[in-house]
């Protein structure tokens, strides 16, 4: 892709998709800038590690960009967009990554006809596996959502969205990996506690959750098969399952997608 990138942003999120993009090759480290807000160390080691543009000057690093990647917080999306306002135009393509916050009010903040993509990706982007959702803002065209699905595409799959299931989507798989995370953590204390060491417990519960993962892309079964397929009757998967339906887990499930959801509503609100 013969594009200069800029990124807005130099956190968890823009290192793993800069470090994606760069493995790739799809785009040029030389087109690659990046800038934070000012934590100059940050900036040095992604320079250090990665060889693409770091700077603070901020007219250096978006004047001259063909697709800018947002990746601030929600709390510093207004601030920080109003920093590389000057440095705008309409042949541009924002890409942002930033929770909660949709297209509409991006357009009104940027104050020029300047299409924005919206997308909601996850940390897995650092090893190639996030699953990145897509939505078209008003001014966006048929290219401009070509051009960030083969960039997202370095870093796992894509899937065009409508913008109104964004904030769903931000609970299910933007927040969803660090929800099995904290599941794989209280699975491997209940190990630890019934007398496994903490290494053996860590490998067989990691590939426990790679392989129930591939199982699910490749079986072509439903969840509740595959489930029912290890349940055998009085067995101990069903005991285990009779203890997670006394404690009401799919409601609990529930609430925790729709506390993360709502909350995504929130931060497009404030
Ligand atoms: N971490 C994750 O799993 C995911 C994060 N996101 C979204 O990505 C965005 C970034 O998240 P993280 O990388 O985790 O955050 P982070 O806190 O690690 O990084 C935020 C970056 O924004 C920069 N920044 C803040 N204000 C700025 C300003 N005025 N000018 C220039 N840069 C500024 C900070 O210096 C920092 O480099 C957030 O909006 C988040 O909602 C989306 C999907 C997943
Ligand atoms: O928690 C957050 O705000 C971000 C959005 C999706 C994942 N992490």
């Amino acid at each position: 892709m013969d594009k200069r990138i800029a990124f807005l942003g130099a956190g968890s999120l823009a290192e793993a998709i800069l470090s994606g993009i760069i493995k790739s090759e799809v785009v040029a480290k030389e087109n690659i800038y990046v800038t934070n807000k000012s934590n100059r160390e940050r900036l040095i080691y992604i320079e250090n590690h990665y060889h693409v543009q770091c700077s603070t000057d901020k007219e250096t690093v978006f004047r001259n960009a063909d697709i800018i990647i947002l990746a601030s917080k929600p709390k510093d999306a207004v601030e920080s967009i109003t920093s590389i306002k000057p440095y705008l135009n309409e042949k541009q393509l924002i890409i942002s990554t930033i929770a909660g916050l949709s297209t509409e009010k991006m357009e009104q903040l940027l104050d020029i006809q300047i299409p924005v993509v919206r997308t909601m990706p996850n940390t897995s982007a650092l090893i190639g596996h996030s699953a990145t959702a897509l939505s078209a803002g008003k001014y966006v065209e048929a290219e401009h959502l070509l051009q960030t699905d083969q960039l997202f595409q370095t870093v796992g799959m894509t899937k065009l969205v409508v913008e109104k299931d964004m904030h769903a989507i931000t609970a299910v798989s933007g927040s969803g990996p660090a929800f099995i995370y904290y599941f794989v953590e209280a699975m491997e204390k209940a190990a630890m506690e019934f007398g496994l060491d903490r290494q053996t417990a860590k490998d067989l519960i990691t590939q426990t959750v790679i392989g129930a993962g591939n199982m699910l892309k490749q079986s072509g079964e439903t969840p509740a098969v595959l489930r029912k397929n290890i349940t055998s009757p009085g067995g101990t998967t069903e005991a285990g399952i009779a203890d997670l339906d006394r404690h009401n887990f799919e409601e609990m499930i529930f609430s925790c997608i729709r506390q993360a959801r709502d909350r995504s509503i929130q931060l497009g609100e404030k």
